[in-house]
């Protein structure tokens, strides 16, 4: 087991990386105030994991109410919500009943939430299933879900106690699902650690073949990038941003074709191909690293062009990015593979253009 920190003074927590973590009930005992839990699951994962961490907290005197939600990206929004919220009500769950989210990162945006608000916050724990989830979503405390009008639009920053990523959890992961989490990973090379970018290059196959060593490097490096920035700038005020490289598009994309009709990862990937295009087109980003980083996207098998919804309509949808300061859109876009901004010089004009050359 490989584990970091998340240095947030007293809010600080462990990542605990490894296989097999899900049989090791005394990860969770330990951070527990009172022998009561819930665990947030769906109807996918879990009859593939929840028994497993039921049972081990069950054997040693915890009470257990489980929430199993419907699964995808559809489901991320205020009715499903309050199905948390009714059954921890009906179950007489205390401010002190510890949330577990089990899941990818729908179940954790929208436990973590809930977590949040709950008798105005209760504590809460991640364990991640999906690669997407343990490379991203379950560290840092953004927790949120959509509305109709754009993506994770009403959330709340509230970091978890805990998170543990059972890397076996990821056998069962489907391959497109995997891809999805390989996105975000790449993200991490392009926005500020070109040697990891590089390894990539080199890794990727290992990577799409699961390769255990691969697959457990990765995930604790992206980890470690994501810490230190989450450590830096808990509720993005600068540095935190350059996590959404890509997403400003990307969440275009979510929302204007409808909520889980192209995965998270899917979407960012192609949102990164635009920013990057955009950033070339700017003369920052130079002609061969836009090159590697659409060529890495490929081999990953993610799309490197958008849906053709005209690039009046991403232009609406992008309005509603929550970057966007007195009224004007904010971009991350790249200097170089390695180096990313917050920018706000692209025109209306020039972002439309690098939409119409992405989307065909
Ligand atoms: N909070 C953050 O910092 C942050 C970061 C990145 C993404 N997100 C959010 O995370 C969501 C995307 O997360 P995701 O890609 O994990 O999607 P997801 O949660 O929808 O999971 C993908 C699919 O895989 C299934 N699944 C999960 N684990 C599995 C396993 N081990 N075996 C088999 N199937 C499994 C799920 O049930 C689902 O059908 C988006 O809503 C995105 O906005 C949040
Ligand atoms: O943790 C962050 O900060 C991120 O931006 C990580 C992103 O991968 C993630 O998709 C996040 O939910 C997007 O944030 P949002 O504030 O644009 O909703
Ligand atoms: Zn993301």
């Amino acid at each position: 087991m490989h584990t970091l920190d998340v240095a947030l003074g007293e809010r600080s927590y462990p990542i605990h990386i490894g296989r097999g973590l899900l049989d090791d009930p005394s990860l969770i005992l330990a951070r527990l105030k009172t022998p009561r839990v819930a665990i947030v699951t769906n109807d996918r994962v879990g009859p593939l994991y929840r028994e497993r961490v039921q049972r081990g907290l069950e054997a040693n005197g915890v009470r257990v109410t489980a929430v199993v939600l419907p699964d995808g990206e559809a489901y991320k929004d205020w009715q499903t919500l309050n199905l948390i919220f009714d059954t921890l009500l009906a179950e007489r769950c205390e401010r002190s009943t510890m949330l577990i989210a089990l899941g990818g990162g729908v179940v954790g945006d929208m436990a973590g939430f809930a977590a949040a608000t709950y008798q105005r916050g209760m504590p809460f724990m991640q364990i991640p299933t999906t690669l997407l989830a343990q490379v991203d979503s379950s560290v840092g405390g953004k927790t949120a879900i959509n509305h109709p009008l754009g993506k994770n639009m009403i959330g709340a920053f509230y970091q978890p106690r805990l998170v543990i990523a059972d890397t076996a959890t990821l056998d069962t992961l489907p391959d497109r699902e995997l891809k999805a989490g390989i996105a975000e990973v790449i993200k991490y090379g392009l926005i500020r650690d070109l040697d990891f970018f590089v390894w990539l290059e080199g890794n990727l196959e290992r990577l799409l073949e699961r390769n255990p060593a691969a697959i457990a490097y990765a995930i604790e490096r992206s980890c470690r990038n994501k810490a230190e920035v989450v450590a830096a700038d808990e509720t993005e005020q600068g540095e935190r941003a350059l996590l959404n490289l890509g997403h400003t598009f990307g969440h275009a994309i979510e929302t204007g074709l409808g909520y889980g009709e192209w995965l998270h990862g899917e979407a960012v990937a192609a949102g990164t191909v635009m920013a990057a295009r955009l950033s070339h087109a700017l003369g920052w980003l130079g002609e061969k690293d836009l090159e590697r980083a659409v060529a890495l996207f490929r081999r990953a098998g993610l799309p490197v062009s958008g849906p053709a919804l005209g690039a009046e309509r991403y232009l609406e949808l992008m309005a509603h990015d929550k970057k966007v300061e007195a009224g004007r859109m904010r971009l991350v876009l790249l200097k170089a593979i390695g180096r990313a901004v917050v920018s706000d010089t692209a025109t209306p004009e020039q972002i439309a253009a690098a939409i119409e050359a992405c989307c065909p």
